[in-house]
Parts: C-alpha cells; sequence; structure tokens
C-alpha cells in the first residue's frame, strides 16, 4: 500500500481522492481539512442569499461519510500546520480538541486552496465587514441581510463575487453601493465593449456603481461596527454592510518556505501536478495551471480547474502518467438576465501579457426576425495576429448562448485558427440562430 496524505478536502482534494480510492485500489488515501464542511460550491452563495434558491442545502456534493465508506480515513475540523517534508510527515493539530498527531505519506497532496484578499486600510476589521469565501462566510452575510437596519451594503470589488452578491443584495431590498479600483465591472474577464452591457444593466437595476474609486478606509461608530466608506478621493459613503471581493490568494503557508512559487504566491506544477518536490502534488486554488493561450503556466481560480487539476494529480498519484491537457480559464456570469461568458484572453487581458492580437466583433438577433421570442447576441473572437490561432472568445445576450463558449475553449486548447472557423459546419434551426449565424459570421469578419 502507499500513503497519499490530501490536505484540503474541498474540490481539487474531493475530486483527487475520489480518482484514487476508484481507481486504484493499492492507495491509502487520507484527507484532512480545518473546516467543519466539505464540497460547498461558493457559487451557490449568491443564489441562496439573494433567494434565487430555497436554501444552501443543496450546495454540498458529498459528505465525510462518502470517504470512509471507501475505505479512506478522513479528519475534518483539523488544521496542519507544519510539515516534515525530508521525513515525509504531516502534522495534524484538532481543532476540537484531542492530542495532535503526525501522519507519515508516501505522496503528499497540497490542495490548500486560496483565501480572500483584504484590503490592506485602516478599519479593516471593525464588525460588520465580511469576505465570500466559506459557507460560514455565506451563513454570515445572509444572517446580516436579514437584520431590519441593514439598508445599505457596500460592495468592494466588481469582479465574479462582487456583481453576484449586488445582485443578491439587490434581490434582499438593499440599496446596494459597489465599488472596483478599475474603471468598470468585470474587467479581469471582458473587454470594456462587453462589461459595460454588464453595467448598464447593473444601472437599470438601480445599483450604485462606483468605479475607478479606490477605498482607502472604513469607519466604524461607538460599537466598533462599520459605518463609513471613504474613497482615496476623500468622499465619504453610509453604509451598514461590507463585503469584501477584491480576489483571492493561494493558501500556501505549508509549503512557501520548502516549494517553488509563481509571482503570486501559488505553487509551481509541472503537466503531471507535481512540485519542485517529487514527492509533493498540488492541485486547484493553490498551484499554478497551464494556460493554453499564454502557453504558459498562470493562475486561475476556479472550481473547474480545481477539479480537473485533482483528477489529473490523482491519476498521476496513483500511477498513470497524465498529462494535464491545460485551460482556457472558461467561465460566465448571469446578473438580472443578462449572461456574458468568456474563455481564454480579451483584447485587454492580452496587452497585459504581451501577446499581440486582433478581433473581429458580430452583434445581431440569435435567431431569424420571424422568431418571436429573439434577443441580441454580442460576440467577440480574439486571435494572435502573427499565428491567427484563436486565444479568447466572449459572448453576451439575454438568451442562453452559454454552450458556444465550450467551442472556442477547445478552439484556443487545438491552436485552431480564425480561418478554420470561418467555414466550420455550423448547423441553422430558428429555435437556435440565423442561417448567417454570428460565429461563422463573426470569424468572416477577420482581417
Ligand atoms: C462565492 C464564490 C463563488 C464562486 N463561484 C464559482 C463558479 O461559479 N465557478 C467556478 O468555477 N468557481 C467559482 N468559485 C471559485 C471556487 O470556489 C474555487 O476556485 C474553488 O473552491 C477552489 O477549490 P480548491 O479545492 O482548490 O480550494 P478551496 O475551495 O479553497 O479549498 C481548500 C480547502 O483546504 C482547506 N485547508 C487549507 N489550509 C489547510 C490547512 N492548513 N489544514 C487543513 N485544511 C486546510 C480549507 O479548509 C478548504 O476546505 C467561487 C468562489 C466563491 C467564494
Ligand atoms: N461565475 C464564476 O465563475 C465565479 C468565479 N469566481 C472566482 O473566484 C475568484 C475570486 O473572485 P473575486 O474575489 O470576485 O475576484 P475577481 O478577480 O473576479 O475580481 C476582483 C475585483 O476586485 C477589483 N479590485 C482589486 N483590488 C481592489 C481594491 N483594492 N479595491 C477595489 N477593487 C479592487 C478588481 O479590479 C476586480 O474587478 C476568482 O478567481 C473568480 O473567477 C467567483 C465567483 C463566481
Amino acid at each position: 500500500m502507499s500513503r497519499t496524505v490530501i490536505i484540503g478536502a474541498n474540490h481539487a482534494g474531493i475530486a483527487a481522492a475520489n480518482t484514487l480510492l476508484d481507481n486504484y485500489p493499492d492507495q491509502e488515501v487520507v484527507l484532512v481539512d480545518r473546516n467543519t464542511n466539505l464540497s460547498y460550491l461558493g457559487c451557490g452563495t449568491a443564489l441562496w442569499v439573494g433567494r434565487q434558491i430555497e436554501d444552501y442545502h443543496g450546495l454540498f456534493y458529498t459528505k465525510k461519510e462518502d470517504f470512509e465508506a471507501k475505505g479512506a480515513k478522513i479528519y475534518m475540523e483539523t488544521s496542519v500546520n507544519d510539515i516534515d517534508y525530508a521525513g515525509k510527515k504531516v502534522h495534524c493539530h484538532p481543532l476540537t480538541g484531542g492530542d495532535d498527531f503526525t501522519l507519515e505519506y508516501d505522496h503528499l497532496l497540497l490542495t490548500t486552496g486560496s483565501t480572500p484578499i483584504s484590503p490592506n486600510v485602516p478599519g479593516r476589521d471593525l464588525d460588520g465587514i465580511h469576505f465570500l469565501k466559506l459557507f460560514q462566510d455565506g451563513q454570515d452575510v445572509d444572517k446580516e441581510m436579514s437584520k431590519p437596519e441593514v439598508q445599505t451594503v457596500a460592495v468592494i470589488g466588481a469582479g465574479y463575487i462582487g456583481v453576484e452578491v449586488a445582485e443578491a443584495a439587490k434581490r434582499r431590498g438593499k440599496k446596494v453601493l459597489v465599488f472596483d479600483a478599475a474603471p468598470t465591472c468585470l474587467a479581469n474577464y471582458y473587454d470594456p465593449e462587453f462589461s459595460s452591457m454588464m453595467e448598464e444593466n447593473l444601472k437599470e437595476h438601480d445599483l450604485e456603481l462606483h468605479f475607478g474609486k479606490l477605498v482607502s478606509e472604513y469607519k466604524g461608530d461607538a460599537n466598533g461596527r462599520v459605518n463609513q466608506v471613504v474613497t482615496k478621493e476623500g468622499e465619504t459613503y453610509d453604509v451598514d454592510l461590507v463585503i469584501n471581493a477584491i480576489g483571492f490568494r493561494p493558501n500556501n503557508d505549508l509549503g512557501k518556505d520548502h516549494l517553488d512559487l509563481f509571482a503570486n504566491g501559488a505553487y509551481k506544477v509541472d503537466r503531471h501536478q507535481v512540485t519542485s518536490d517529487p514527492a509533493v502534488y498540488a492541485a486547484g486554488d493553490c498551484a499554478t495551471i497551464y494556460s493554453n493561450a499564454l502557453d504558459g503556466d498562470t493562475y486561475i481560480a476556479l472550481a473547474s480547474n480545481a477539479v480537473r487539476s485533482g483528477i489529473v494529480a490523482g491519476h498521476n498519484i496513483g500511477g498513470t502518467a497524465l498529462e494535464a491537457i491545460g485551460v482556457q480559464g472558461s467561465n460566465g456570469i448571469s446578473i438580472f438576465g443578462l449572461n456574458l461568458v468568456s474563455t481564454g484572453l480579451s483584447v485587454e487581458s492580452a496587452a497585459k501579457f504581451g501577446v499581440d492580437v486582433a478581433y473581429t466583433d458580430f452583434e445581431d438577433l440569435q435567431k431569424p426576425a420571424f422568431m418571436k421570442v429573439n434577443d441580441k447576441v454580442k460576440i467577440r473572437i480574439v486571435y494572435e495576429k502573427s499565428s491567427r490561432r484563436v486565444v479568447g472568445a466572449q459572448l453576451a445576450s439575454k438568451a442562453d448562448v452559454s454552450m458556444a463558449i465550450h467551442m472556442f475553449s477547445l478552439a484556443i486548447q487545438e491552436h485552431v485558427t480564425i480561418d478554420k472557423l470561418s467555414l466550420l459546419d455550423i448547423f441553422f434551426l430558428p429555435h437556435f440562430n440565423q442561417p448567417y449565424n454570428y460565429i461563422t459570421m463573426a470569424a468572416l469578419g477577420a482581417k
């Protein structure tokens, strides 16, 4: 028997554990996690807090007993505080009492995930300031929103969590102020032509937007409860609740002094999820991931990547050499009925990474004009100038056109050129698209 100790029993750790337990009977699997719960789908927090779904019960997809039934050992509410890499030993501390204990390993998998970044400003520890990462954070924010005295909610960061929780707060009848240092929302994922559609959508739903504004201080009342947000420009806003959502940083405490790190502190892994220590693997939000758009390593914190990289780690630890195929960072958001999806690089992110790109846009009704239920679709395809390979795509519509982004994801992965896309066989049916469909039309428009 070969023993693998997995630290972190959430999406990446779970995927790796299941891969090992389901495919490799010679493997002994031990999971350790400091939290009380596992497999919480954070994507459901805004839906539950915003009362679009009834409650949180469906947001967990596995439990401790499922692993025990497969023969694994799982320690919840147990923190790993220290690892002896030379001796291959993990030192564990039960958080609910009992003695510390040590686990020996043949392979170690770090799936310790990420932590929300806290704005480094005065007043950041006042009561009434929350993050939205764990299930417990969702419970805290939900409780806050149920208080009648909480009328005005400030959301700091208009990325994916910020925009989703801003919608949720509005649905709970709050006045909502959204701040972002960038000049628009969702700037990490979309070009301004697309993010401006979300901006309009938020304004139409009466959200107060403060983009291009950096929060410089939180002020509190006599009881230490936040009651004001102050910007760098000296503007002051009265608030009853603050939700910080300015991004994640990898949880690298256990390996930062031993393993090679990426620029943001993530564990550097190869295409087999192996770190710079051959006995140590890493996957999910604590590790790098290979980007096919960049042809290099990057950092993208997504559950989809965590699951896939966990599976790859599981197979490699189990003894099947499996190379990760890389990712495109495909993502999507749906707010007050407006759907935005993207994959790979936007024009703006390509410039940031030094990739010289061109793009082609197209906008039309999704279906022929004779179809009654019909919405506009806007599409942008981004391609590298020199090679003409597709490196990104963005789509926006009130219709659900989200599945189209998966094709672009594959195109980026397989280095398909824009010219190949322009004559791709795309079916036509009035229920779904036009004879001159938006993908073909956009691709044909490429210079
Ligand atoms: C509100 C919200 C909405 C999201 N929506 C989406 C979405 O729609 N789509 C999407 O793809 N992604 C989404 N994400 C991102 C996604 O949740 C993360 O990318 C994903 O959780 C990463 O999984 P992970 O297993 O790598 O790490 P994590 O989920 O961070 O889990 C790490 C685990 O390690 C444990 N741990 C860490 N250190 C220790 C230690 N020292 N000892 C013991 N245990 C430890 C933690 O307790 C935790 O359980 C969302 C995130 C949030 C917060
Ligand atoms: N639909 C999805 O796929 C979802 C994915 N996630 C993932 O979870 C991770 C964390 O999400 P977010 O925290 O929303 O990160 P994010 O990266 O999506 O957005 C962070 C936002 O904060 C802004 N910002 C950064 N520093 C700031 C500062 N000091 N003041 C004001 N604004 C500042 C940035 O401009 C950016 O718009 C991301 O990787 C995200 O992709 C989260 C929710 C939903």
